[in-house]
């Protein structure tokens, strides 16, 4: 059986649960759940703190498992990303009162708060910077109010958390992350269920990214109208019964779709229509 693990509490753990369920995986019914096993998928899920996910997947113990990039890194654990799951987005950044730094550069002798001192040494030592790096486990934006740091490197998202506590971020961004599947770095054998797992997710990612378009064109407009919409391969091409007219059927970006309607209605498309991607595998 594929052994999977994933998040338990925390930011990611609703999404994962959900993506899963969406590529057609039995999920836990109570967040108390400690396992489940798919037996019709050949899969065993683990519910596990994300940060130990990158540990449990790296060592071997788990074939592969759902984590955040940031969280892979600070581990230094032997996991590689395999797919990126679109969710769970965010910054890592340097924050601190309005003023006290403009980079990097000038956090020399300076304490920082963090509960990622992985990535944030590995960020220092790369800008030969020394500072005194504090490890915190959480709610780290205090540490400057609360007198134990004079700058924070912390998880932003929508940077509500920073502003309640008077701080500003500076610098360049530390590190971008999202939801990631990891495995084990320089495994050449893949476990079974992987590969199923892996286009699966890919399914979802796409039906989630992506809509069908159809509309009616006149068929000397069709190449005009495929540079516009190419399609993931080719668009579908049928002959319409009204003479000189064709129907086409292509998918297009989700977020484009609006723009690249008003688009084909100029250069002739009419009856333009999107729908819904339910599932796929490309
Ligand atoms: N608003 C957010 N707050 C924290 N982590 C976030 C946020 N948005 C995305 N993430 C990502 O979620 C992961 C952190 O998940 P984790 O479960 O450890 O923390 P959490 O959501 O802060 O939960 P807890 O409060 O239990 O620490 C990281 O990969 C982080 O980048
Ligand atoms: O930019 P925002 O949208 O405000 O989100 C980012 C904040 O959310 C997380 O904290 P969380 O609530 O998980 O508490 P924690 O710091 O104790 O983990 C993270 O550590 C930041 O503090
Ligand atoms: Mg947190």
């Amino acid at each position: 059986m594929l052994r999977v693990a994933v998040p338990n509490k925390g930011s990611l753990s609703e999404a994962a649960t959900e993506i899963l369920a969406e590529a057609g995986y039995r999920q836990r019914r109570t967040t108390k759940d400690l396992s489940l096993t798919d037996p019709d998928n050949g899969v065993e899920f683990y519910y596990l703190r994300p940060r130990d996910i990158a540990v449990y997947v790296g060592e071997g113990t788990l074939d592969v498992g759902i984590s955040g990039r940031d969280l892979v890194l600070d581990s230094h654990a032997a996991a590689e990303t395999i797919l990126e799951l679109g969710f769970g987005g965010s910054t890592f950044r340097f924050a601190g009162r309005p003023g006290v730094a403009r980079s990097v550069k000038d956090l020399e002798g300076k304490r920082i708060a963090t509960s990622f001192a992985g990535i944030l040494s590995d960020h220092l030592a790369e800008n030969g910077v020394k500072a005194s790096v504090v490890k915190l486990d959480g709610a780290v934006e205090s540490a400057v109010q609360l007198g134990v740091a004079d700058v924070i490197a912390d998880v932003v998202e929508t940077g509500t958390t920073l502003r309640q506590a008077g701080l500003e971020v500076f610098g360049d961004p530390i590190l971008k992350s999202e939801a990631v599947l990891i495995k084990r770095h320089a495994v050449t054998l893949q476990p079974n269920g992987l590969e199923q797992l892996v286009r699966r997710l890919e399914g979802v990612l796409v039906a989630r990214n992506y809509v069908m378009m159809d509309y009616d064109i006149r068929a000397e407009a069709v190449e005009a109208a495929n540079a516009v919409a190419p399609g993931l391969e080719s668009p579908t091409v049928s002959p319409l019964h009204r003479e000189g007219w064709v129907a086409v059927r292509v998918m297009v970006p989700r977020a484009e779709a609006q723009r690249i309607m008003d688009q084909l209605w100029e250069i002739g498309g009419r009856a333009i229509l999107t729908t819904d991607i339910h599932a796929c595998r490309i």
